[in-house]
C-alpha cells in the first residue's frame, strides 16, 4: 500500500500541477459569470431593464437563495463526500450552465416577448419579469459554482495534504481573482457591442469551455484513484454518515471559522458588487473608469494570495494572519465611509484598495487550509459545506441589505438616475459603514479563534508543510 502510495500520480510534482491547472481553469470562467453584471448597475438601472438599486442587489444575493433556503450547499456536500469528486465536478459544471442560460435568456429581447415574460411581469411590479427569471437562474447557477467550490478545495487537499498545500489554494484562488479581474475589464466592453445581455452571453460561452476542463480533470482524477487502489478505499468506519453534520455543528472550531467566514465575505463580494458605482459617484468619474480601476482589486489580492500560501505552508501563523486581514478589512471600509468626497481622490481611492486586496489574500490563504485541520478527511466535503451554507446566508441578505441602505440613505436619487438627471449619484457613506461593522466582528471572531486553536490544540499556527 505504501508503494502504491509513493508511485500515486500526486507524487508527481507535474501531475498535480496540472490538476491544479484545470480545476482552476473552470474556477476562472466560473468567478467571471458571477460577477459579469457588477460593473453594469447604472446601464441595468435604465431601459429596458430598470433595474432599481434594491432589485439589483436582490439579483446579486439571488446567487445564493437556493444554496440557502433549499440547504442545497449541505446537500452538496454530502453528494461530494457519498458520490465522490468526479461525479460531482460534472454535476456541478451542468448546473452552472444551466443556471447561466437561464439568466441569458431573461436578458435577451425574445425574452420580453413571450408568455413567460407576461406572466412574470404580472405579480410584484416593482421587479421587472426579466429580474425575476434572471434571478431564478443565477440561483441555479449558485448552487453549481458553489458545489464547484467545495469541490476544488476538495481536490486540492486530496491532491497537495502535507505538500504545498495553501499555496495550491491561493493559486487556485489567484485565478479565480483573475477571472474577476477580467470580468471588470471586458463586461463594459462587450456590453457596448450588444448591452448587458451581450455581457452573459460572452460569460455563458466561457463557462462552456470551463465544463471542458472539469471534465478533462475526472480522467486526471480517475487515474489517481485507480493508482491508488485499495489504499484509496476507506474503511467502514471511514465512511461518511449523515450523523457527522452533527459533528461538524458541535465543533468549536469550525463555529468560530463558519463565523469569521461569514463576516469577513460580507465585507467583500457584495461590496464588490457596488463598488464600481460607488467609486464613479465618489471620484466623480465614468463607470468605464471606475469599473477598471476597481479590476485591480482582485488581481492584487490574487496576485499575492499564492505567497501568503507559500508562508503558511512553510511557517504557519494560520489564525494570527486571519486577525490582520480583518484589521485591514476595517481601516479600508472605514477610509471609503469617512473620508469626504471633496478630499477623496485617485490616489487614495488606489491606496484604500490596495488595503482591502492585503486583507482579500491574508485571510482566504490561511481560512481554507485551516478546514481540514479542524475536521477529519471523510468528512471534510460536507465541513466546507456547511461553512459555504453559513457564508451564504450572509452573501444573500448583505447585498439585499446594501441596495436598501444605500436607497433609504439617499432619498430621491435612485428616481433620478432613472430619469437621467445629470449629477444625480449615491452617497456610500451608510453602506461602508455597515461593511466595516462586519470587520469589527470580525476581529472579535478572529482572537476567538486563536484561543479555540490552543484550546483544542488544531495546529492552526503550525506550517502545512511535513
Ligand atoms: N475553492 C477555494 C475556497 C473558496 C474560495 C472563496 N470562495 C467562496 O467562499 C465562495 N463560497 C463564495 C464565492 C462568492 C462568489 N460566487 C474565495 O475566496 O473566493
Amino acid at each position: 500500500m505504501t508503494e502504491k502510495i509513493q508511485h500515486a500520480l500526486s507524487e508527481s510534482k507535474t501531475a498535480r500541477w496540472i490538476a491544479l491547472i484545470l480545476i482552476s481553469s473552470t474556477m476562472f470562467f466560473a468567478y467571471f459569470f458571477v460577477d459579469v453584471l457588477a460593473p453594469l448597475q447604472e446601464l441595468l438601472e435604465k431601459s429596458p431593464t430598470f433595474w432599481k438599486p434594491e432589485v439589483f442587489g436582490m439579483i446579486g444575493g439571488g446567487e445564493f437563495v437556493l444554496n440557502v433556503v433549499a440547504g442545497m450547499l449541505i446537500i452538496s456536500g454530502i453528494i461530494l463526500d457519498k458520490m465522490g469528486i468526479r461525479f460531482t465536478l460534472i454535476t456541478a459544471g451542468l448546473t452552472m450552465v444551466l443556471g447561466a442560460s437561464l439568466k441569458y435568456y431573461a436578458l435577451t429581447e425574445g425574452f420580453t416577448q413571450t408568455a413567460l415574460a407576461s406572466f412574470l411581469g404580472s405579480f410584484i411590479s416593482g421587479i421587472p419579469a426579466s429580474a425575476k427569471l434572471a434571478m431564478a437562474g443565477f440561483a441555479i447557477f449558485g448552487v453549481g459554482v458553489e458545489m464547484a467550490g467545495i469541490t476544488v478545495s476538495k481536490t486540492i487537499v486530496k491532491w497537495f495534504k502535507g505538500k504545498e498545500m495553501a499555496m495550491a489554494m491561493g493559486l487556485e484562488m489567484a485565478v479565480a481573482r483573475l477571472g474577476v479581474f477580467a470580468v471588470f475589464q471586458l463586461s463594459p466592453v462587450f456590453a457596448e457591442m450588444g448591452g448587458p445581455s451581450k455581457s452573459v452571453l460572452m460569460g455563458l460561452i466561457f463557462l462552456c469551455i470551463g465544463f471542458m476542463t472539469f471534465f478533462i480533470y475526472t480522467f486526471m482524477d480517475r487515474k489517481l484513484d485507480k493508482q491508488l487502489g485499495e489504499a484509496a478505499q476507506l474503511e467502514p468506519e471511514d465512511e461518511f454518515h449523515l450523523s457527522d453534520l452533527g459533528k461538524i455543528f458541535t465543533n468549536p472550531g469550525f463555529l468560530t471559522i463558519a463565523g469569521l467566514c461569514v463576516l469577513f465575505y460580507s465585507a467583500i463580494f457584495p461590496f464588490q458588487k457596488f463598488a464600481t458605482n460607488m467609486l464613479s459617484s465618489k471620484l466623480d468619474i465614468s463607470l468605464k473608469e471606475a469599473s477598471a480601476y476597481f479590476s485591480y482589486f482582485p488581481i492584487g489580492a490574487g496576485l499575492l494570495t499564492p505567497f501568503i500560501g507559500w508562508f503558511l505552508d512553510k511557517k504557519g501563523k494560520g489564525a494570527s494572519v486571519m486577525l490582520y486581514g480583518a484589521m485591514l478589512l476595517v481601516v479600508s471600509h472605514l477610509i471609503f465611509a469617512l473620508v469626504p468626497a471633496e478630499s477623496f481622490n485617485t490616489a487614495i481611492a488606489l491606496i484604500t484598495i490596495v488595503i482591502l486586496g492585503v486583507a482579500f489574500s491574508l485571510v482566504p490563504a490561511s481560512m481554507w487550509p485551516s478546514v481540514p485541520k479542524i475536521v477529519e478527511a471523510r468528512y471534510l466535503g460536507s465541513a466546507y459545506g456547511c461553512i459555504f451554507w453559513i457564508q451564504n446566508i450572509g452573501l444573500m441578505l448583505v447585498p439585499m441589505l446594501i441596495g436598501w441602505s444605500l436607497s433609504a440613505s439617499n432619498p430621491g436619487v435612485s428616481e433620478q438616475i432613472a430619469a437621467g438627471v445629470e449629477g444625480a449619484k449615491y452617497n456610500y457613506m451608510v453602506p461602508e459603514l455597515i461593511f466595516a461593522g462586519f470587520g469589527v466582528l470580525a476581529i472579535g471572531l478572529s482572537i476567538v479563534l486563536r484561543v479555540v486553536d490552543r484550546k483544542k490544540g488544531y495546529g492552526l499556527e503550525l506550517p502545512n508543510k511535513k
